[in-house]
């Protein structure tokens, strides 16, 4: 297996205008770790998500959805309890705002026993995130055993913290992060949104020492259309965002950034290739409404690479 995708796929009920005056829904399939899953298997790596869906007919159409973008789905099992959903509307200012139906879900009641059969110590890279670890206190132990038991078999473990405010707070999410970091290689917070309450830190370079700082190997931390600034032992790189041909949704570039990136370092690219491919690919998924509306193939990466200059 090259990539481990663990945390919580979401039925996706999406709408242009704000939440408080949207009466007509796009319906999709989302949240992290299915952009990420989706991402990755586009880009050509076997690709795994981990995860429990409801016993509801949503939970039979997420299957039917990964499997369709080609995830391996042998480890999505179904219930008991209800798929995930969220709602996502604009606000006032334009920026997405998100209504959670996801309270109890299945996938929240994860925990390292669903981990058990899953064979992790096969994976070349595994894929979690801060969303995951806030769903519940067994999701977190989830994370956390899963990062182990990849890390300790010499897999690559990539971490995402993706803070949400509706689904944990900064001390509780900060002292997560503090307590996984020495087993990450690579974490991967956006600055301001990540940054800001976990790190508290707005500025780049000050985030990404402080994740050194807390243990990981490296961080690539993600600036929106400024791009990523990547860090290790080495030293810094920037590496610039891809310019977008147009934006028809934000939702879900950070992930499909994280998803490509996986699956090119379990394909042995350097880190910093692999980081340009995500920024490909993440200029690719914003030309599409939802998490997963366009999905980067790895022949449409390489070209947009090829087209951009290398700076
Ligand atoms: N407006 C944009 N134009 C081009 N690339 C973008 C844009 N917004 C995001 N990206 C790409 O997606 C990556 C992740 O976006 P970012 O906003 O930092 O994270 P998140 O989606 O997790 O909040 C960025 O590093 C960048 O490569
Ligand atoms: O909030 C959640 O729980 C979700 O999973 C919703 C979204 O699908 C992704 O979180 C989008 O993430 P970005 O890549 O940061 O745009």
């Amino acid at each position: 297996m090259d990539v481990v995708v663990i945390g919580e796929p979401l039925v996706e009920f999406s709408a242009s205008v704000p939440l408080t005056e949207a009466d007509t829904f796009h319906l999709s399939f989302s949240g992290d770790a299915l952009n990420a899953a989706v991402a990755a298997a586009a880009a050509g790596a076997h690709t795994a998500l981990v995860t429990l869906v409801g016993d509801d007919e949503f939970g039979e159409r997420l299957i039917a959805f990964a499997r369709g973008h080609g995830v391996d789905t042998t480890w999505m099992t179904r219930g008991p309890g209800s798929t995930g959903a969220y709602a996502v509307g604009a606000d006032p200012s334009g920026e997405r705002a998100f209504a959670y139906l996801r309270a109890g879900s299945a996938a929240s009641r994860m925990g390292p026993a669903d981990l058990a059969r899953v064979p992790l110590a096969q994976a070349s890279v595994l894929v979690a995130g801060g969303i995951t670890a806030a769903l519940s206190p067994s999701c977190a132990q989830a994370v956390r055993y899963a990062a182990e038991t990849v890390g300790g078999a010499g897999g690559t473990v990539v971490y995402d913290p993706n803070f949400r405010s509706r689904l944990t707070t900064p001390p509780a999410a900060t002292r997560f992060l503090t307590d996984l970091a020495p087993h990450v290689d690579l974490l991967t917070p956006s600055c301001p949104g990540d940054s800001l309450p976990l790190l508290a830190t707005a500025d780049p370079r000050e985030a990404a020492l402080a994740c050194l700082r807390l243990g990981a190997r490296a961080a690539a931390v993600t600036r929106g259309p400024d791009g990523v600034l990547l860090a290790s032992p080495d030293g810094f790189e920037h590496v610039p965002a891809v310019p977008a041909t147009h934006i028809v949704d934000q939702t879900g570039a950070g992930d499909a950034f994280t998803g490509v990136l996986a699956a090119r370092l379990a394909g042995g690219d350097r880190l910093p290739d692999a980081v340009r491919a995500g920024t490909a690919a993440a200029a690719i998924s914003l030309t599409g409404r939802g998490g997963t509306g366009t999905v980067a193939t790895a022949e449409q990466i390489d070209r947009l690479l090829a087209a951009s200059p290398r700076p």
